[in-house]
């Protein structure tokens, strides 16, 4: 079986890809995140979640054959793409912006090898309640919003914005479970599935 590299920062993504039980190593990908002029949300995950497994690929040294996982979320608004808060003002605009009303999770996984590099994007609808200023300003001195995407972590105290949620929980939280088990056995690297099981 090919070894796995997770090319990720991301403590959500490691604790993810732990809790499906694939064994991998995880390697920094440190690229530009500055989206392209009239690039889709859409466009934007999916290119850099490849960029971050080619990145990855890049600091592997290796002699036999290997895989890389890479991925990507961004919150998007009517279209816009919310990043990660640069400051607590950027935190509080975003709240707020997101308050009372439903809003896109975009994360993009990438799988590549010495051959070829498949992705996907799924796509989720997170529903917040109303938001006060003062809550948005509360919630950031918790430290939660600063390395996360939309500033707010479903995962954590943010939970308690989050009035409904369509799609994939483990894609808000940085990467879709069901669509990563499914592309890492296009690459021969099995998860936990039933049937190992039996
Ligand atoms: C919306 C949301 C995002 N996030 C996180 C997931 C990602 O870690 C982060 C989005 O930023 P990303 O740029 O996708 O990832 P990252 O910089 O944290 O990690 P790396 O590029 O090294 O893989 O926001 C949550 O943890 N919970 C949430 O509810």
């Amino acid at each position: 079986m090919k070894r796995l590299y997770l090319a990720s920062g991301s403590p959500r993504r490691r604790e993810l890809l732990t809790q499906i039980g694939v064994p991998f190593c995880a390697v920094s990908a440190d690229i530009d995140e500055t989206p392209v002029v009239q690039e889709s949300p859409s466009a934007y995950v999916e290119r850099l979640a490849r960029g971050k497994a080619e990145a990855g690929r890049g600091v592997v040294v290796s002699d036999e054959p290997f895989c890389v996982l890479g991925a990507d979320t961004a919150v998007v608004l009517e279209g816009k793409i919310l990043g990660k808060p640069v400051d607590q003002a950027d935190a509080c605009a975003m709240l707020m912006m997101l308050s009372g009303c439903e809003h896109e999770v975009l994360t993009a996984i990438a799988v590549l090898d010495g051959e070829r590099c498949e992705s996907r994007v799924v796509t989720s609808r997170v529903r917040f309640r109303a938001i006060s200023r003062d809550e948005a300003a509360a919630y950031w001195v918790s430290g939660e919003p600063r390395d996360k995407a939309g500033g707010y972590g479903i995962q954590g105290l943010g939970a308690v914005f989050v009035a409904g949620l369509s799609g994939s929980y483990s894609a808000v939280v940085g990467l879709p479970l069901c669509e990563t088990a499914e592309l890492l056995g296009h690459f021969g690297i099995p998860c936990w599935q039933p049937r190992n099981a039996l």
